[in-house]
């Protein structure tokens, strides 16, 4: 970790005094092979269904991990990995997706606003020297949490809603098996009075681990009617945050070679050892059909961006 500042505390980033942030143009375009067409205009409050559902969002894979791959000090820790360059990257990549998805023990362990803090092009330099005016940057991406179960306890004190409200992001989208009458009454006004809702995900499946006794089940959708639940919704892109479950089980897809869902990859890797005990980036290893370990999954077409202590490292998956 950087030299004054502790994981667990809120860090100092390149904000300005209204706490906007300004990502370089030139560090910038060393992304753009790597991001979705830009967004032609900001999203819309309410969104519209999409005509062609059947194809998939672009997705980007995107997390900052430490030296031993570790997303956090431990479930349920919120810590801070990215320092003020990177966490800066971070939102501008959040300008440039029509919406970002975390699992809900993200939700519950962060309490995260899912917006984007970036300084709106029109104001043209830190200073806003464009047209004289410091404004948020227009594109606001969807936050999407995945909750099966619908067990976020999402209130109007959730920093997510405080932020829609404020008109400084969107109303989250929750997807769940419920049905939406079975979700609590007193959650579903908080969220629809943001602009928000609840969406049904259909085709749950139970996902068995482990054997015998202390074996467990859990709640999963097939990330292809996640990704299809997303475009029909009018998202045409969408970057997963994380956390631990969900990214690993996005990357032991791919690593199976069983679906090729990610478009993206760009992690920030920053200059620590969390230590044992975090929540780690470390899916399983795919055996092929003869029980042997399948090749692992690499990244092609690979950059290396050093931003402040960090570096941002971008690919995309070598099929
Ligand atoms: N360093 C970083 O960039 C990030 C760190 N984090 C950290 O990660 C930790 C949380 O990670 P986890 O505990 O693993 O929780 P998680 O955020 O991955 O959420 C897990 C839950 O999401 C749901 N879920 C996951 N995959 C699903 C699927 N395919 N279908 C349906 N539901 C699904 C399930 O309900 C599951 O219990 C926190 O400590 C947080 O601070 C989270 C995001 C980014
Ligand atoms: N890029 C990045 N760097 C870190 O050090 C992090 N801890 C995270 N976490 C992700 O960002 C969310 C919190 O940020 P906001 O409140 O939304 O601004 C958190 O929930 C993780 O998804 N990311």
């Amino acid at each position: 970790m950087t030299s004054a500042v502790s994981p667990t505390e809120p860090q100092g980033t390149p904000s300005l005094s209204d706490g906007l942030l300004h990502f370089p143009t030139s560090s910038a375009l060393k992304l753009e092979p790597h991001l979705p067409p830009p967004r032609s205009s900001p999203s819309p409050t309410i969104t519209m269904t999409n005509s062609n559902p059947n194809q998939k969002p672009f997705v980007t894979l995107t997390f900052a991990t430490s030296l031993d791959s570790s997303l956090s000090l431990a479930p349920g820790v919120r810590t801070t990995l990215s320092g003020p360059q990177s966490k800066a990257m971070t939102h501008f990549l959040r300008s440039r997706h029509a919406a970002i998805l975390v699992g809900v023990g993200t939700a519950v362990a962060d309490d995260p606003g899912l917006n984007c803090k970036i300084l709106s092009p029109l104001s043209s330099s830190p200073e806003g020297v464009g047209n004289g005016k410091r404004e948020q940057h227009p594109n606001q991406p969807r936050p999407i949490i995945l909750d099966p179960s619908a067990r976020w306890e999402v209130s109007e004190k959730s920093k997510v809603v405080q932020l829609a409200r404020l008109k400084q992001g969107l109303g989250p989208f929750i997807f769940t098996a419920k049905e939406v009458g079975e979700v609590p009454e007193e959650r579903r006004a908080v969220v629809e009075g943001v602009g928000g809702k609840y969406v049904r995900v259909e085709g749950l499946k139970l996902k068995g681990e482990g054997k015998g006794e202390g074996a467990t089940s859990r709640e999963s959708f097939a990330w292809a009617d996640v990704l299809r639940t997303i475009k029909e919704e009018g998202l045409d892109s969408v970057m997963i945050e994380g956390g631990g479950s969900v990214i690993n089980s996005l990357l032991s897809l791919e690593q199976a070679g069983e679906q090729e869902l990610v478009d993206s990859v760009i992690v920030t890797i920053a200059p620590t050892w969390l230590g044992a005990g975090g929540v780690l980036v470390c899916p399983p290893r795919a055996v092929g059909r003869d029980r042997q370990p399948a090749p692992p999954v690499r990244l092609r077409d690979v950059s290396w961006q050093p931003l402040g202590e960090d570096v941002v490292l971008c690919g995309k998956i070598l099929r």
